[in-house]
């Protein structure tokens, strides 16, 4: 099969998910000797127009895992803003070292959907975007190198493969999960349902030199530019905010979104997990 290009997109508010989206896209355009256009789908304005991509294009696509599946504000967009044409696909998701559950499944279906052939898939466990404690080191500097391999191999093995058996094997291929299953319920350290769907950041105003970093980072547009202390729209507890502010002015206060991160703190910090790399070649 003939690849004219590669395409590697990624939503990635703390930047995990971009690592491993840069390294996958220079790994097989090394082995397929073609340009490679590494693209961010965090922010709004990155998510406004649709992509479509032909069956000589190679799209790698990488998301994380919120509640165990694909963050449910970006659902829609990976829906219905991606578009392919028999386009194979690399895709991963990363995860914070608890459980990435369904959204591999959920990535992967949502993907077979609309019209792209997926033939490898992986599972990195990342820092998490709530806390330090959880993988802080990851990704690290072999696993991005193993990656790399990992899609260099897939694209080396495209070059070679007949279309007809591509299409019979994709439709084949299967990752671990359940795309239809429902959400994971956060818990908090007493193990009941940790409810924080309303926590906002706070901003420590002491902190703050209004530089507006935080809005211009927030994937989902929420944070008032003018007066960065409010945030009228949806918060998605992504952490964007949170890790981009320089001045670590931005924090957030709700107990039970606290008391969730000192649960994952004491049970999902270690051992750390291993990556995961399915493959049809
Ligand atoms: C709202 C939210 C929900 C998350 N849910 C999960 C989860 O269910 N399982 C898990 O292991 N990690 C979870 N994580 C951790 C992220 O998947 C992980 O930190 C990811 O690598 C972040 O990607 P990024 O650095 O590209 O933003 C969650 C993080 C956030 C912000």
């Amino acid at each position: 099969m003939q690849i004219r290009e590669i395409h590697s997109l990624y939503f990635s508010p703390t930047g995990g998910t971009a690592k491993y989206a840069k390294a996958m896209a220079e790994g097989a355009a090394e082995a397929l000797a073609c340009p490679a256009e590494i693209s961010s789908f965090t922010l709004p304005r990155e998510r406004e127009e649709g992509r479509h991509f032909s069956s000589d294009e190679l799209l790698i696509i990488g998301s994380p895992t919120y509640a165990g599946k694909l963050p449910n504000k970006i659902l829609p967009e990976f829906q219905e803003k991606l578009r392919g044409e028999h386009t194979p696909v690399l895709l991963f998701v990363t995860y914070g070292n608890r459980n990435f559950d369904n959204s591999l499944a959920e990535l992967l279906s949502v993907l077979r959907g609309n019209g792209f052939l997926p033939l490898a898939a992986a599972a990195f466990a990342c820092r998490h975007a709530f806390s330090d404690r959880i993988c802080p080191e990851r990704p690290r500097a072999e696993e991005l190198t193993a990656a790399r391999s990992f899609a260099a191999r897939a694209a080396e093995a495209l070059k070679t493969a007949e279309r007809a058996a591509l299409e019979a094997v994709s439709l084949a291929f299967t990752v671990p999960g359940d795309a239809g299953a429902p959400y994971y319920v956060p818990k908090g350290e007493d193990g009941a349902p940790a409810k924080f769907l309303k926590a906002k950041p706070l901003t420590d105003l002491s902190k703050c030199l209004h530089c507006g970093a935080c809005a211009a980072n927030c994937p989902m547009g929420s944070i008032d530019s003018s007066d960065t202390s409010k945030v009228p729209g949806i918060c998605i507890k992504c952490q964007a905010c949170v890790r981009g502010c320089k001045q670590g002015a931005k924090y957030f206060e709700d107990a039970a979104f606290l008391s969730h991160v000192r649960m994952l703190e004491e049970n999902f910090a270690a051992p750390e997990k291993e990556n995961l790399y399915f493959s049809v070649f």
